[in-house]
């Protein structure tokens, strides 16, 4: 697609660094000096803030990006309700307000996600709600999606979530995303995230179709955890993070004979609902910001993965890459935990994740390689699937992968080397429910996940149970 005013090499151009304040001009001296909102703002833009916290949110919290653009957002007539065009749509982000969740203590896992074999299906109509918890009017609680496209969006239409932060997590194929911020190009083993409100639209390319995971945050933004004892570096270091570069559209000369502009359609999600407006301006028209309130990505591949050197398998928190807190310190809204190759060496070890049950949900999903945990192939934890652990829903190795590691040769390890394997999980402190498309429409889920995996799991007790039952009876 043309890209205007800016050529390849700025296209995948970035600005570096995590939660910093940048700025950007796509034209020399868009970004007033010294002032915000002049009288005159230069180059005859409109000045425009997106407030991504409360005006009065403390200092260190506080998010906003002051954007100078041809026209400002609100130029535009009123939105109307975009409903369902087939019952197929029913669960796509937001054709109806009122998804009912599921609320079940059973273990879940999905085969592999379709990719859409027919129709034109864009990034927004192939989001699909999997599950969720809590409500986006109160700013409280997530959305879980699974997505797939083999169209790219028009490149004269815009999306925009009023519902929270999006998470996108690369799986398959990859998203030329234009935002009002300029370009970010997410490839498998790198996620990005496009804040509440910020419109975008999303290419493949080279016509490729795409698959991967999104995370929709209602409430609070992501943010790096805390390093600790670790100390001043390690696991997702700030700098890797980018940013866009300005990119603009100038104003379109009316083209049709009655001397109309041509029109553009902005698709808002709103309360999981779609809402569609036209207008005769391109959203993508932003000359200059400066903020730090703005669309990133992040390449997997560059976390500095820590681990044991010594003895037990830690808690998976030393993976994470991104936190979005709740106001009880410690315990996250939603975590995004990464398990990357990394070497095993720990003496007297059960390597593999030990057998639990967490007070938070686990969602897992596997964007190439395999888990140390699950048998792959058919039927397994595979490339493209998932699975739900929720709340205190018991799980861990399956047998064959326990028997494994309990018998295996404490040498190190390089696990996950071969496939370059890279297992993420979205961990909520909320209980999550699944939706229809989850449990049923997708047809994805896997009958027999639990008995599969534990059904055959071993009895190992060397205790000897008759004589200490006697020695109990006589005392
Ligand atoms: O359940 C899982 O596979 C994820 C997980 C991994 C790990 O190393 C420790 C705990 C945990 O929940
Ligand atoms: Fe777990």
């Amino acid at each position: 697609m043309p890209v205007t005013k800016f050529d390849v090499m700025e296209k995948y151009r970035y600005l570096n660094g995590f939660n910093s304040y940048l700025e950007s001009e796509a034209v020399p001296g868009a970004l007033p000096i010294g002032h915000n909102s002049p009288q005159k703002p230069p180059l005859g833009l409109y000045a425009e803030k997106l407030s991504g916290t409360a005006f009065t949110a403390p200092r260190h919290e506080n998010k906003q990006t002051w954007l100078y653009r041809i026209l400002p957002a609100c130029s535009h007539p009123p939105f109307t309700s975009s409903l369902p065009q087939s019952s197929s749509t029913e669960t796509t982000a937001g054709s109806s307000s009122k998804q009912q969740l599921h609320y079940i203590p059973n273990q879940l896992r999905w085969d592999p996600f379709d990719e859409p074999s027919e129709g034109e299906i864009d990034f927004v109509s192939g989001l699909k709600l999997i599950a969720g918890a809590g409500d986006p009017t109160l700013k409280q609680g997530l959305g879980i999606y699974i997505f797939s496209a083999n169209s790219s969006m028009s490149s004269r239409e815009a999306f925009y979530s009023a519902d929270g932060d999006l998470l996108i997590v690369a799986q398959d194929g990859c998203l030329d995303i234009r935002t009002e911020f300029g370009w970010l190009l997410v490839r498998p083993m790198e996620i990005c995230v496009i804040p509440r409100g910020v419109r975008y639209q999303v290419h493949l390319v080279e016509n490729k179709p795409v698959r991967g995971y999104a995370l929709e945050l209602y409430q609070g933004h992501f943010t790096l955890p805390e390093l600790g004892p670790i100390g001043s570096n390690g696991l997702a270091n700030p700098r890797d993070f980018q940013c866009p570069v300005a990119c603009f559209d100038e104003p379109q000369p009316p083209s049709s004979q009655d001397g109309e502009a041509t029109e553009w359609k902005i698709t808002a999600k709103f309360n999981n609902g779609l809402f569609v407006t036209e207008q005769k301006h391109s959203p993508f028209d932003v000359v200059g910001w400066h903020g730090n309130y703005f669309p990133y990505k992040y390449d997997l591949g560059r976390f500095n993965t820590i681990g044991s050197i010594s003895f037990d398998h830690p808690d998976p928190s030393i993976f994470t890459v991104l936190t979005a807190p709740s106001d009880h310190i410690g315990t996250a809204v939603a975590d995004f935990v990464i398990f990357p190759p990394r070497w095993l060496v720990g003496e007297d070890t059960f390597r593999p994740p030990w057998y639990h049950r967490n007070t938070m949900s686990e969602f897992m999903g596997l964007i190439q390689g395999s888990y140390d945990a699950k048998k792959g192939g058919k039927g397994g934890f595979v490339a493209g699937g998932a699975s739900l652990h929720n709340v205190m829903s018991g799980h861990g190795p399956d047998a064959e992968s326990y028997e494994g590691a309990r018998n295996a040769d404490l040498k190190p390890v390089k696990v996950g080397g071969e496939g370059n394997s890279c297992a993420f999980m979205f961990e909520s402190s909320f209980m999550v429910g699944v939706t229809d498309w989850g449990l049923k429409t997708c047809a994805k889920v896997q009958r027999e996940y639990s008995s599969h995996s534990w059904g055959g799991v071993k009895v190992h007790w060397t205790g000897e149970t008759k004589e200490r039952n006697g020695y109990l009876l006589e005392e």
